[in-house]
């Protein structure tokens, strides 16, 4: 079977990957399977092309899925554990309010693509490192960058829903509050910035954005910062009582299926949809930084890139501390 992914030329395989000669801060290397496993990228990827060609739904899932494992206890596969049920069991991550509605596509995807790879190479490959190279080609497929994923994650032996509260930003968190929740992941206020561009592909329920609607901040009023007609276009979808808890609309209101840079322009243009992406444009610290990346698709990939490979990396467990599940919704 021929690759399923143009082959990227050697600049594109190595843009965003700084020093690649320095020694690795996490002991992530980009040849981790080289004697091991080589294929896996490509494993992996034929299984993601064919899926988020059939559910383009299933891309922005997992890239989602990725940016949820990586903030909760680092990049481990923590997220993918299945709750244990009614049948009592400790609660997982899954389990959590936050965690409730990721869509049953993201992990159906990282199921498939481990699947096929232990097919090839048994015992091997985490799903910490499976969910790292989806998500990579998620963005990739959407019309997005592609760049080199480090691996040598291992999984976690544990999943707990305690772990989670604080961890996560929500929509409604203030430009503080999420400088403050990647602050606590190692992470600044560039790459709150670039990673909020993901937001460029996927969708968001209502519940996330009504109060900007119908309601903001107690005033009865729609938020002022979000443009008027959008404002009505939304309220189509979402009204205030009585809508369907499964109605979602697109985060970018231009491309909602291609990974660019309108979202910057969107947020420009008031355009935002969640509260924490537009206060992204309206606070003095991230306004620069949402000016440059809108200004400029190529700097934006360049600044997505680094910071993805910085979330990444967010305290990966090494050695005995984990272990490589063979179906990763499930401990050893
Ligand atoms: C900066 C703080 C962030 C906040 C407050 C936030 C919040 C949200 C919310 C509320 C949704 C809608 C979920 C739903 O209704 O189903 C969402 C979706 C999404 N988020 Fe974020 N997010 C943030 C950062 C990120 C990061 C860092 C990434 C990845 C790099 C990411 C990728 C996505 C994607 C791709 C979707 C669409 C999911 C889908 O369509 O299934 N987000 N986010
Ligand atoms: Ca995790
Ligand atoms: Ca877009």
């Amino acid at each position: 079977r021929e690759a399923p992914l143009p082959l990227p030329s050697a600049s594109a395989r190595t843009a965003g990957v700084a020093n690649r000669r320095a020694p690795e801060r996490h002991g992530l290397s980009l040849d981790f399977y080289g004697k091991t496993c080589p294929a896996v990228d490509h494993i992996v990827a034929n299984v993601t092309t064919e899926r988020f060609r059939d559910h383009p739904a299933a891309g922005p899932a997992v890239l989602r899925l990725f940016h949820h494992d990586c903030f909760v206890e680092g990049c481990d596969a923590s997220i993918l554990i299945a709750p244990a049920g009614k049948a009592a069991g400790e609660k997982v991550e899954r389990d959590m309010e936050e965690n409730r509605n990721l869509p049953q596509y993201g992990f159906e995807t990282v199921e498939m693509a481990k699947a096929a790879v232990e097919s090839k190479c048994p015992g091997v490959v985490s799903c910490a490192d499976i969910l790292a190279l989806a998500a990579r080609d998620a963005v990739q497929l959407a019309g997005g960058p592609y760049y080199a994923v480090k691996k040598g994650r291992k999984d976690s032996k544990v999943s707990l829903a305690g772990k989670v509260r604080g961890s996560l930003p929500h929509a409604n968190s203030t430009v503080d509050e999420l400088l403050r929740v990647f602050a606590a992941k190692g992470l600044g206020a560039a790459d709150l910035v670039a990673l909020s561009g993901a937001h460029t592909i996927g969708f968001a329920h209502c519940a996330h954005f009504l109060g900007r609607l119908y309601d903001f901040r107690g005033t009865r009023r729609p938020d002022p910062f979000m443009d008027a007609r959008l404002v009505k276009a939304l309220r189509m979808t979402c009204p205030y009582t009585g809508g369907s808890a499964r109605a979602v609309v697109p985060f970018d209101v231009s491309t909602p299926f291609q990974f660019d840079h309108a979202y910057y322009a969107n947020l420009q243009a008031r355009l935002g949809v969640l509260g924490s992406d537009q206060a992204l444009f309206l606070d003095a610290r991230t306004r620069p930084l949402v000016l440059e990346l809108g200004a400029d698709k190529a700097r934006f990939f360049r600044a997505f890139v680094a910071s993805m490979d910085r979330m990444g990396s967010i305290r990966v467990k090494k050695g005995k501390k984990g272990e490589v599940r063979k179906i990763c919704s499930h401990h050893l």
